[in-house]
């Protein structure tokens, strides 16, 4: 298989408040999404998942650094010239956001915020895509698209503005989804539609994505592998079903400890201590201050992503904790 994308040992640095230096967002991450693969990019808030998706579209904010390299089909992606990056951005990737409604000019028509990109960049004409804006609503399970496009946002109910952006990212026929926490504002039943819809268009056009949320279970039934996030880098990397069901990282076993069970939905579990970020990490394992298996070594050495198979997992002590993980997960 070739990868679609490729992400290697990017560090991003931004400028921050009450520091005379940048500070790392991003340190050391390592990922490959290969052509037509789902991967889910799970962690807590400020790990760094949205700069991951900004680095992918190579949107950094101002005064961001980046080093290391991330290619898209075997290209680095900062050589681009400025209109191969427009087309990248436009065409190949297809971005869905979390909040349709801050997306969607309310001014505009349904069907102009459907047509007017793929017609400004010159890749269909008006009325070829506005038949192919209405077999895509057909295909998203909005069956009069026809009058559908002539609506304004504030006509459509939130699930079917979240049905509108996924056609609105299909339209270019891009190789590749980012669906940065897509589903957050939905409430269960339609989030569930939303996310059958959006598999069942991922395989039937074969398309890569990148699915971020900090929903493991979430993750884990919409994609093929889950990467758990935490700090700024890759704690641990592997087939969906492995991980959420025999996590080997310490943190990995504690997100899914921290899930809600179906009889205690009322009760909000948080994983214990606080999550730091990228730049507080120090040498030592990103983990080492809230990992209740941490060791003297977890202080001072950053542990190296260990390979084994299909399963990739940044922990010292991945092998002999496997039991007592499998364990604190499953409480
Ligand atoms: N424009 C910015 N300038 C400076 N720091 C930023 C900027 N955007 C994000 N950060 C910092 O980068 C880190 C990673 O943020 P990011 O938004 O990628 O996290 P996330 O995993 O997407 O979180 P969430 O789940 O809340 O969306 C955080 O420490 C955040 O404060
Ligand atoms: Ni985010």
């Amino acid at each position: 298989m070739t990868n679609a994308i490729e992400i290697e040992n990017l560090r991003i640095d931004l400028p921050r408040s009450g520091f005379r230096k940048r500070v790392p967002v991003i340190n050391d991450l390592n990922l490959c999404i290969e052509e037509g693969e789902a991967v889910g990019l799970v962690g807590e808030s400020g790990s760094g998942k949205s700069m991951t998706t900004r680095a992918i579209m190579h949107l950094l904010p101002d005064g961001a650094q980046r080093s290391g390299s991330v290619r898209y089909r075997g290209q680095e992606i900062a050589d681009f010239d400025r209109r191969t990056l427009a087309l990248y951005r436009s065409r190949d990737l297809g971005v869905i956001f979390q909040d349709p409604r801050a997306h969607i000019n309310p001014l505009w028509t349904i069907g102009d915020f459907l047509v007017e990109a793929v017609v400004a960049n010159r890749q269909m004409l008006r009325a070829e895509a506005t038949d192919r804006a209405i077999a895509l609503l057909a295909q998203v399970g909005i069956s009069n698209g026809s009058q559908r496009i002539q609506q304004y946002p504030h006509q459509l109910s939130g699930g079917l503005l979240q049905r509108v952006m996924i056609v609105s990212a299909l339209m270019p026929s891009p190789a590749f989804i980012l669906a940065d926490e897509i589903s957050t504002a939905l409430d269960v039943t339609v989030q569930s539609e939303v996310m059958a819809i959006l598999s069942e268009l991922r395989q039937s056009n074969r398309l890569g994505m990148l699915f971020i949320t900090h929903d493991l279970d979430l993750a884990a039934a919409v994609t093929d592998r889950l990467a758990i996030m935490y700090a700024g880098s890759i704690v641990e990397v592997g087939p969906s079903h492995e991980i959420s069901t025999a996590p080997k990282h310490p943190y990995t076993a504690a997100l899914m400890a921290s899930r809600p069970s179906l009889t205690e939905v009322r009760r909000l579990q948080t994983v214990p201590g606080r999550p730091i970020s990228a730049f507080e990490a120090g040498n030592g394992c990103v983990f080492a201050s809230r990992c209740s298996f941490a060791a003297a070594r977890c202080s001072v050495e950053r542990p190296l992503a260990r390979q084994e198979k299909d399963r990739s997992v940044a922990c010292h002590f991945a092998a002999d904790l496997a039991p007592a993980i499998s364990v604190a997960a499953s409480q």
